[in-house]
C-alpha cells in the first residue's frame, strides 16, 4: 500500500507587528515568516478509519491534521479514510506553526495520495479553513504575510542570519495571547520590500510580546539570556511565543551560545541554523 512522507518544516515570524483586526475580530499582520530547517516526520496512507497516531508529543486537543483531511473532504467530496503518523520534533504551543505545518502536509499528502490534482491556490484555500498560519506552509516560501497571515508576498532579503532558537520549557496558547492582544495597533509599513523587511528584522518588534509575557513570564528570562550571549544583535520572540530567538553577528559566536545553552538550561529547546533568506 503506498504510503506518502515529507517533513513538515517548522517557522519563525522574524517580525511581527499588529495592524489593526478584521470584522471577524482576527488580528491583522505585517510579518516576516521564515520557513526553518527542522520539521516533524509525516507520513499518511490509506486506512480503513481517519486515525492519527503522534510519536513524541501528546495532543490533548483535536489533532489539527485531522481537521485538515477534513477540510479537504469539505472541498472535494468524501474521501477513503487515511491514517496519518506525525513524529513531532517542532515543540508544541511554542510560536513554531507545528500544527499549521502539519496541517499543511496533511493537505499535500492527501493531494498525491489521491491525485486530486488541486492547484496550489485551491490548497491555499482549504489551507486558510483551516488555520490562518496553514497557507503558509502550502507554499513553504519564506515571505512577507499580511492579512491573517495568508496573504503571502514571497520575498527574496539576499542576506544570511546566524539564527539560534531557544524555546524555554512553557507552552503559550496563540488565542489567549491574541485575547490579550494590543488595543493600539503598528501603523502600517509605508512599503512591503525586501528593504523594509531587512529593517523590520533588524530594528523591529513583535508585538505579540507583551500579551505573552503576562501569560508566560519565562519568555521575559529567555530574551534576556539569548541577548546576553556574546555576539547577539536582536533577541525577540517567534509568533505567539514561547519560543524566542537570536540573531548573531557570526556563526562561530552563535554556536557558542547554543554550546551554552544546552550545557546552563538543559530543559531549553535549542537549535542553531544559518537562515539564508
Ligand atoms: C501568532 C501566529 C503568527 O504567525 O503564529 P503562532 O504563534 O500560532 O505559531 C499566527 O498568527 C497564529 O496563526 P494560527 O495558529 O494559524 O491561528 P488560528 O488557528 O487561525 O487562530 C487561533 C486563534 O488566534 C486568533 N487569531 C489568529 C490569527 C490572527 N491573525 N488573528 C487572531 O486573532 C483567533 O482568536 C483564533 O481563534
Ligand atoms: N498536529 C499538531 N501538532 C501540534 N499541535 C497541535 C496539533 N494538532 C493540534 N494541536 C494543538 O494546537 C495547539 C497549538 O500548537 P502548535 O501549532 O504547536 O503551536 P503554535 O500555534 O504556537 O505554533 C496546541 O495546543 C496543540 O495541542
Amino acid at each position: 500500500m503506498t504510503q506518502l512522507e515529507e517533513i513538515a518544516f517548522a517557522k519563525v515570524n522574524l517580525f511581527l507587528n499588529v495592524t489593526g483586526r478584521d470584522e471577524q475580530g482576527y488580528h491583522l499582520l505585517e510579518s516576516y515568516f521564515a520557513l526553518l530547517n527542522c520539521g516533524d516526520i509525516i507520513a499518511i496512507k490509506e486506512s480503513l478509519a481517519l486515525n492519527c497516531i503522534t510519536e513524541n508529543a501528546e495532543i490533548r486537543e483535536g489533532n489539527i491534521a485531522l481537521k485538515a483531511f477534513e477540510a479537504i473532504e469539505a472541498y472535494v467530496g468524501t474521501l477513503k479514510p487515511v491514517e496519518i503518523l506525525i513524529k513531532k520534533k517542532i515543540p508544541i504551543a511554542a510560536g513554531m506553526g507545528g500544527g499549521s505545518s502539519n496541517a499543511a502536509s496533511t493537505i499535500r499528502l492527501v493531494n498525491t495520495l489521491y491525485n486530486l490534482n488541486l492547484s496550489m491556490k485551491e490548497m491555499a484555500d482549504i489551507a486558510y479553513n483551516v488555520g490562518a498560519d496553514v497557507p503558509f506552509f502550502i507554499y513553504n516560501n519564506s515571505a512577507f504575510a499580511t492579512g491573517r497571515g495568508e496573504k503571502l508576498l514571497p520575498l527574496k532579503l539576499n542576506i544570511s542570519l546566524p539564527l539560534l532558537l531557544v524555546k524555554p520549557p512553557v507552552n503559550v496558547n496563540t488565542k489567549e495571547v491574541y485575547k490579550l492582544s494590543v488595543k493600539s495597533f503598528t501603523p502600517n509599513l509605508e512599503e512591503i520590500s525586501a528593504k523594509s523587511a531587512i529593517e523590520q528584522i533588524y530594528y523591529g518588534k513583535n508585538d505579540l510580546t507583551a500579551p505573552a509575557l503576562i501569560i508566560a513570564p519565562p519568555v521575559s528570562v529567555t530574551l534576556d539570556i539569548v541577548a546576553k550571549q556574546t555576539g547577539c544583535i536582536v533577541s525577540r520572540m517567534s509568533g505567539s511565543g514561547s519560543t524566542c530567538f537570536g540573531i548573531f553577528s557570526d556563526e562561530e559566536k552563535a554556536k557558542q551560545a547554543l554550546y551554552n545553552l544546552n550545557r546552563t538550561y538543559p530543559k531549553f529547546w535549542c537549535h542553531y541554523q544559518l537562515l539564508e533568506l
